[in-house]
């Protein structure tokens, strides 16, 4: 516990000292030279380093640049480009951002980083963008930055270097018809370039799968949808909102697996203390297409503005890079008038679950950050049987005569978790396994469910035939009856959302809760 208070308080303080270390060596902001040297160390030992041609700190001669230029061509596979303090910038061009900025290779101190480089008019957006990041890097799932440069007419962002960002990738592996409409837009050279750099980032990930045969979003999908939510748990709970959320500003990259983290925080604000909104003079705007109304009407910006950008970006990665509002010309005026179709993504009812309320016009009523991570649509198929295990635990304790609320309520939802008599939609030889050892109701939820539980604690003793008509545990198991069912489990777990949240037993599936 000691240990835990004292890491916390050196925590604070060395983000506190990394914050005073970069605002210390803006340009224009001179400090004492025993001040720089101190803070040179200070920097040295984080990692991160703020230097200016201009500042003391860091004095290249010309001579001196010249060598290292030259060494960074070595390293560099004698890339062209120029050095800038301790960055190396290439002229090789990642792509473009707004208001004239560019994002190019370069090497800083040896890693090989992204640079972003923008026009000194822009500064006050650079240094929003840093100290966001000296906030908030600190996690997997946000972009790092390990410094910044300046020359006379640029600033420039030294960021981790990732391979693609999620537009990319999910413009890459999905259809071409979709990307053709889309890339209509974009000028021929730079169409050109940017099907080059397409066509390089399929070379370095060569065979993903991102989809199911289903339909389904991948495994891998998931994944890097869950690390976004993640990364925007972490913002929130630092108190900064994104507002510019979008594919374009998830970037991925290949760690152990493949991994997606926020970018772009040049629009970030952060909210101070018990602060829950920005008002109406919060500068800076996100992207037309992305933005939640309250953002398209009042500008009036809580963290439930990333959350309504998120419903869009989930949605576009199951759907192979669609949008819930339609085309890209027409999407802000839907998305003021409250018209979205999600008929894409209704062969996934947990997928409609979320996504309508990630949606929904009233920010108030949209999930937090924290309770998205912890819905059911992330879910492996080990959790989902274990959930519809304990549900049947749990309902068989309610007395059949009595007809408790809980038992009424999920039995009406019968019609539309079964679609029918349950036994129509199963092999007979199933049927005849399961009649050997009781009677069912099969237009009966709670009796489904018992059944699913029963076989799947007795699994190992199933005859051979059975176990292979089912599929293995968890995966095959999971979606036999999901395949069946295919509304069965978001029925189930809104009513136990409804009826045994506060349960024990189901604290583990809450987690959000109990955090
Ligand atoms: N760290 C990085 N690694 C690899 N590529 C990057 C990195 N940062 C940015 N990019 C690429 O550059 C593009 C533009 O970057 P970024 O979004 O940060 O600029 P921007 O000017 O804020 O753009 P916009 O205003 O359009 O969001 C990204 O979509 C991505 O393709």
């Amino acid at each position: 516990m000691i240990g835990l208070v004292v890491g916390l308080i050196v925590k604070g303080y060395t983000l506190a000292v990394k914050e005073q270390a970069f605002l210390n060596e803006q340009p224009g902001n001179s400090g004492s030279k025993t001040a720089s040297s101190k803070r040179k160390k200070i920097q040295k030992s984080e990692d991160k380093h703020v230097s200016s041609e201009n500042g003391d700190a860091y004095v290249h001669t010309d001579g001196d640049n010249q060598m290292s230029l030259h060494l960074n061509k070595l390293v560099d596979g004698g890339t062209d480009g120029r050095r800038i303090g301790k960055l190396f910038v290439s002229n090789t061009e990642i792509a473009k951002g707004s208001n004239g900025t560019i994002v190019l290779e370069g090497i800083y101190e040896g890693r090989p980083v992204a640079v972003k480089r923008l026009v000194q008019a822009h500064n006050d957006v650079a240094f929003k963008e840093i100290q966001n990041l000296i906030a908030s890097d600190q996690h997997p799932n946000i972009v790092r930055w390990y410094g910044v440069e300046y020359d006379q007419d640029f600033v420039y962002l030294s960021l981790e270097r990732c391979t693609c960002s999620l537009d990319d990738l999910i413009q890459i592996y999905s259809d071409c018809s979709q990307n053709q409409v889309f890339n209509k837009n974009k000028a021929a050279r730079a169409m050109i370039e940017y099907k080059a750099r397409l066509e390089s980032v399929k070379n370095i990930f060569p065979d993903l799968n991102l989809w199911k045969a289903n339909g389904h979003p991948s495994p891998l999908s998931l994944k890097l949808m869950r690390d976004v939510v993640s990364g925007l748990v972490h913002l929130h709970e630092l108190g900064i909102i994104h507002r510019d959320l979008k594919p374009q500003n998830v970037l991925i990259i290949k760690e152990r697996s493949l991994c997606a983290k926020l970018s772009d925080m040049g629009i970030s604000k952060r909210l101070v203390g018990d602060m829950s909104s920005l008002g109406h003079h919060a500068t800076g705007c996100g992207s037309s297409g992305w933005q939640a109304p309250e953002q398209l009407l009042h500008g009036r910006q809580t963290r439930s503005v990333d959350l309504f950008s998120l419903g869009c970006l989930l949605f576009f990665c199951i759907t192979r890079g669609r949008h819930p509002f339609g085309d890209s010309l027409e999407r802000d005026i839907n998305i003021v008038k409250n018209q979205m179709d999600l008929f894409l993504v209704e062969h996934i009812p947990e997928a409609v679950h979320l996504i309508s309320r990630l949606l929904n016009p009233d920010p108030e009523l949209r999930p937090k950050a924290m309770e998205v991570l912890h819905h059911p649509l992330f879910w492996t198929s080990e959790m989902r049987l274990s959930f519809l295990r304990d549900t049947s635990d749990r309902i068989e304790l309610e007395d059949r005569e009595t007809n408790s609320d809980l038992l009424k309520v999920l039995e009406s939802t019968g019609p539309v978790a079964l679609g029918g008599k349950w036994d129509e939609k199963m092999e007979p030889a199933f049927i005849n396994n399961i009649g050997r050892y009781r009677r069912y109701k099969f237009d009966s939820v709670r009796d489904l469910l018992r059944v699913m539980r029963n076989k799947l604690n007795h699994y190992r003793e199933l005859p051979k035939g059975i176990q292979e008509l089912v599929g293995p545990v968890p995966e095959g198991y999971d979606c036999y009856f999901a395949s069946r069912f295919p509304r069965l489990f978001i029925e189930v777990y809104k009513v136990v959302c409804r009826y045994c949240m506060e349960e024990e037993s189901f604290q583990k599936y809450f987690k959000s809760n109990v955090d």
